[in-house]
């Protein structure tokens, strides 16, 4: 296999050390420079955690791209940030693998244009462990049957957005086979305002935020006499690392953006 030259954006994240660890173990790929907030002209060996990874690392992304050679940016960031990184990655000729949650609607439409304009490979994976995807999937198939579902959310109390990017997929794969409906009583009425949580086509989305808590989500149907549960757990940010492996591997392989790992591991 060929090599593939990397560059990780957020390397000293919970998520982007484990790329960064993933980029190190895997033999055909080769970390060119990370991309950080601190820590500008130094060498991320000269970190602590980082021992033998002599690359430069950046804080001007635009820089980064103009000085280093790269195959695929991996971006592990912020909203806000991970969006520019994208774009700017695209602009210069780089395929994104971005796990970073929280794009809007619109922010995933520019991207996806950039992406054909330039012909070039990009995927945005809210959810990179395999079991989340089933997760996703299942679901899907549940909603041809229930029409009746909420989704509760579990993460850890350091997340920025709400609900997390899986959720919001989940919601978006349900609404492939469920007609929005209104749900719970008609006269139904929060004496404390969220009660119900966020509201997706009259599905109902509940984000929990707990220490100790990494990332899990069930999905709940309910009909005449029945529910169906459909859960999955990380306990681990390594659960995620063989989705961005395989998302790096065919990323390359792409010429627009792919959102979400279902359609890569079919
Ligand atoms: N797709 C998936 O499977 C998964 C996605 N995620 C998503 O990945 C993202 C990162 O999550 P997580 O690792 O837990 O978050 P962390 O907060 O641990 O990491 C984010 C990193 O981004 C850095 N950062 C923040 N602002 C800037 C900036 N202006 N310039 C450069 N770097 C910056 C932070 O630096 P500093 O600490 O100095 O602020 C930090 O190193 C989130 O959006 C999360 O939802 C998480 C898990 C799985
Ligand atoms: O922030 C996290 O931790 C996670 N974020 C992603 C999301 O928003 O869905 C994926 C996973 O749930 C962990």
């Amino acid at each position: 296999m060929n090599e593939i030259n990397i560059i990780v954006a957020g390397p000293r994240g919970r998520m982007g050390r484990e790329a960064v660890n993933l980029v190190k173990e895997t033999p055909h790929f080769r970390l060119t420079a990370v991309v950080d907030r601190i820590n500008n002209g130094k060498l991320l060996s000269d970190m602590e955690g980082f021992s033998g990874l002599d690359v430069p690392i950046y804080t001007d992304i635009h820089e980064c791209f103009r000085e280093v050679e790269a195959d695929v940016l991996i971006d592990l960031t912020t909203p806000d940030l991970g969006f520019l990184h994208t774009k700017s990655a695209l602009e210069n000729g780089v395929r994104p693998v971005v796990g970073t949650t929280g794009f809007t609607p619109e922010q995933l439409e520019e991207l996806k244009e950039l992406a054909e304009r330039k012909s070039l490979g990009c995927i945005i994976a809210p959810n990179f462990a395999v079991g989340a995807v089933l997760m996703m999937k299942f679901a899907q198939t549940a909603a041809k049957y229930f029409e009746d579902v909420e989704i509760i959310e579990m993460h850890h109390d350091q997340k920025l957005d709400a609900p997390s990017g899986t959720a919001v997929k989940t919601a978006e794969m349900i609404g492939v086979n469920r007609e929005p409906k209104a749900q719970g009583h008609e006269n139904e009425k929060e004496t404390i305002s969220g009660a119900r949580g966020a509201e997706v086509d009259g599905m109902r989305i509940h984000s929990v935020r707990l220490p100790g808590l990494v990332a899990h989500q069930q999905v709940i149907f309910g009909s005449n006499g029945q529910t169906l549960t459909i859960r999955h757990d990380s306990y681990n940010r390594a659960s995620f690392m063989s989705g961005v492996k395989v998302s790096v591997e065919t990323v390359l392989q792409l010429t627009t953006l792919v959102y979400g790992l279902e359609s890569i591991i079919d």
